[in-house]
């Protein structure tokens, strides 16, 4: 079985966006593991634009299922996931300036980095994942880092897919197959959608978990809004 964690940083985009407590981050969390989600997934980014730092806190509480934080390791990063003690920290290697996730660790350049960060998190039990794009020399790279395991980023297979390209998938079966049998645990994320979802998953052996965060929160608004649009239509008749 692969298992959802939702990503819901975009709930707290338009959270931020008045200032107030709409959308209630918790209660959406509590709301989403109640609907049958397996995980909470939160990528607080330095400019806080959507999850804050003190988010990361209040959500440690509330989320009862798996609870992956991810982000650029930078000292205030790894200080407070080793506070928080989350299931899992997914690494990414962002610059500060990005709009949003773009790239891979290259695993062997930064191999010496990883393996430090990797070690700190697994003494302190905490999970680790590293984000990488589906290149066979950075999954042997990620091997040797230590982590448990790999986040394959998905946005080149989500373009391929919706270009009817689907193709597109093989660089990502032939790095889940080496990674199965290097023994590296598999997740998935980046743009993955109701569309790709299932032809993702029948390609790629041994999914643990994805996340999916963009689509899924744009996909509740076109699927709920009848129903949200009919309820305001009954009270102003
Ligand atoms: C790591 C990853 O794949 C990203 O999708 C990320 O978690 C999303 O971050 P934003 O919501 O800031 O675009
Ligand atoms: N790790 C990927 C993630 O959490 C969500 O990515 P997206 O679905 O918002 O593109």
């Amino acid at each position: 079985m692969t298992k959802l964690s939702v990503n819901i940083n975009k709930i707290a985009t338009l959270r931020n966006a008045r200032g107030g407590n709409v959308p209630d981050l918790l209660k959406t969390a509590k709301d989403i593991q109640e609907f049958g989600a397996q995980g909470i997934t939160i990528h607080p980014r330095p400019d806080e634009r959507h999850i804050r730092r003190q988010d990361a806190y209040d959500l440690k509480p509330v989320v009862y299922t798996e609870y992956n934080i991810e982000g650029n390791p930078f000292r205030p990063f790894l200080d407070m996931v080793l506070e928080i003690k989350p299931t899992q920290v997914t690494l990414v290697p962002d610059g500060d300036d990005v709009l949003t996730s773009n790239a891979g660790w290259d695993t062997l350049k930064h191999k010496e980095y990883l393996i430090d960060i990797i070690a700190e998190l697994k003494r302190n039990e905490i999970r680790t994942s590293i984000f990488v794009d589906p290149d066979l020399k950075m999954i042997e790279g990620a091997k040797a880092t230590g982590t448990d395991r790999i986040e394959l980023y998905t946005e080149d297979f989500a373009r391929q897919y919706e270009l009817g390209n689907k193709d597109g998938i093989k660089p990502y079966t032939e790095c889940a197959v080496l990674a199965n049998a290097l023994g590296l645990g598999i997740n998935a994320g980046h743009d993955l959608s109701l569309d790709n979802i299932a032809f993702f998953k029948q390609n790629i052996p041994g999914l643990l978990e994805v996340s999916i965060g963009h689509a899924l929160i744009s996909e509740s608004l076109y699927l709920g809004l009848e129903n949200v649009v009919g309820m305001y239509l009954q009270k102003l008749k």
